[in-house]
C-alpha cells in the first residue's frame, strides 16, 4: 500500500502543489530552501492543515480530500518526530512513549509493556524514569523516535529530527536513525536541510522550490544530474561508502583516502567540493591525500566553477573562475587533487 499524497494548499500567495508517492519501507526525504513548502506539507499529511485541493490516501483509506473528508491528526495513522521532539516535561521517559500508545486505545498495562519495549530496542533501559530534561539531546530524540514507532504508524514523518543536535552528537545519533528507519515497514517522510542527512537516510530525495517539485529520484542519480542551482549546492557533496582501517579508508567504488581520526569497519566518508585544490603537475610536500584525476566536465555556477573529476574516486570540485583560466580546464584534461585529512568527514555507516 503506498501512500499517495496530491497536496494542492494556498496560503496567500503562496501556492503548494506538490505529488508524493511512498512506498512500504521506502524513506524518501523532502528538501528544499527556506518557504519552499515544507512544513506546509508536513503539517497537511500531519492533519493539522487542511488540503486546498487534491487528496491524501493510503489505498483506498482516504485521510483527507477536500470538500467531503478530512481526518484530523489523531485519527491518522501516524508517528511524528518533530526538531524540539515535543515530549511531555511532565511525564517520564517511559510514559512519554506509553502516551501514543494510551491515546490509540491500548489499555494501560500494555502500553508500559510496549514503551518499555521500545526503550529496550532504542538502548534506552536506564533512563525510562527520567524525565525529559534529564535526558541529552541524543536521548530525547530516541524517546521521541519510540514513542512515534511504538503506535506501528503507516506513516512516519520526520521534521528536522537531527537539527537540535550537537555535531559531534549528530554523526552517532544519524547512524542510529538509520538503522532503526532500515527496519521500519512503514513509509517514512524525512523533511531536512541537510544534504548528508538526505544522502545518507533516504532512497529517495524529493527536492521542492517555490511549492513544486524540482528534481525526484534517488541520491546518487540526483548527485549527478543536478538541475538547478539549488539542487547542485545541496547535493554538492562528496561521500563516499568504505572500509576504515586506521587512517587509511580503502572506498567500495575504489580508491583509498586517508582521514585524520583513526577509524575500524565500514564508514562514510565526505567532503565539500570547495575542500579540493587542482594542480598541472603533481605537488611536492601537498597533504596526504593526492591523486591523477581526469577533468570530466566544467559548470559554471553563480560564483563558482564546477568541475567533475574521474578518478578513483571520482569527484566534484567548486574552484574560481580565476583557477580555471589558470589551468586552462577542459575535458579529458589530467590534473592532480589534492586533499586535507582534516577536511575529511567520517563517520560509521
Ligand atoms: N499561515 C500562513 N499564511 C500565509 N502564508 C503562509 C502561512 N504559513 C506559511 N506561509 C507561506 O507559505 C510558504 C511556505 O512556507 P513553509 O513554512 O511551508 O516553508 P518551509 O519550506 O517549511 O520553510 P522553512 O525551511 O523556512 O521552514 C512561505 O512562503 C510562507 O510565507
Amino acid at each position: 500500500m503506498t501512500l499517495d499524497a496530491k497536496l494542492r494548499i494556498t496560503r496567500g500567495s503562496f501556492e503548494l502543489d506538490l505529488e508524493l508517492a511512498i512506498a512500504p519501507g521506502e524513506v524518501v526525504a523532502l528538501l528544499g530552501p527556506n518557504g519552499a513548502g515544507k512544513t506546509t506539507a508536513v503539517r497537511a499529511l500531519a492533519g493539522l492543515l487542511p488540503l486546498s485541493r487534491g487528496r491524501i490516501r493510503l489505498d483506498d483509506d482516504v485521510w483527507d480530500e477536500p470538500p467531503k473528508i478530512f481526518r484530523p491528526a489523531d485519527k491518522r495513522p501516524l508517528g511524528v518526530v518533530f526538531q524540539d521532539y515535543l515530549l511531555f516535561s511532565h511525564l517520564s521517559a517511559l510514559e512519554n512513549v506509553a502516551f501514543g500508545l494510551r491515546a490509540r486505545g491500548t489499555d494501560r498495562t500494555t502500553a508500559r509493556a510496549e514503551a518499555s519495549r521500545w526503550l529496550d530496542t532504542m538502548g534506552l533501559t536506564e533512563y525510562a524514569r527520567q524525565r525529559p530534561r534529564s535526558l541529552s539531546g541524543g536521548q530525547a530524540q530516541r524517546v521521541a523516535l519510540a514513542r512515534a514507532l511504538a503506535t506501528r504508524p503507516e506513516l512516519l514523518l520526520l521534521d528536522e529530527p537531527l537539527a537540535a543536535l550537537d555535531a559531534g552528537t549528530t554523526l552517532r545519533v544519524r547512524a542510529e536513525l538509520g538503522q532503526h528507519l532500515a527496519r521500519f515497514e512503514g513509509r517514512t517522510l524525512l523533511v531536512t536541510h541537510d544534504p548528508l542527512d538526505a544522502m545518507v537516510l533516504a532512497d529517495r530525495l524529493v527536492i521542492i522550490e517555490n511549492g513544486r517539485v524540482v528534481q525526484d529520484g534517488p541520491p546518487g542519480e540526483i548527485a549527478r544530474r543536478p538541475r538547478t542551482d539549488y539542487v547542485a549546492q545541496l547535493v554538492g557533496l562528496n561521500l563516499y561508502r568504505g572500509s576504515a582501517d586506521g587512517t587509511t579508508v580503502a572506498l567500495a567504488d575504489g580508491g583509498s583516502l586517508t582521514i585524520a581520526e583513526p577509524a575500524l569497519g565500514p564508514v562514510h566518508v565526505a567532503f565539500p567540493p570547495t575542500a579540493i585544490s587542482l594542480y598541472a603537475e603533481r605537488p611536492s610536500g601537498s597533504p596526504r591525500n593526492t591523486w591523477p584525476v581526469t577533468v570530466s566536465t566544467v559548470e559554471q555556477h553563480a560564483h563558482t566553477v564546477r568541475v567533475r573529476l574521474d578518478g578513483p574516486p571520482t569527484l566534484l570540485a567548486d574552484v574560481t573562475p580565476a583557477a580555471v583560466a589558470d589551468l586552462r580546464l577542459q575535458p579529458g584534461q589530467a590534473l592532480w587533487a589534492t586533499l586535507k585529512a582534516t577536511e575529511i568527514q567520517t563517520y560509521p555507516s
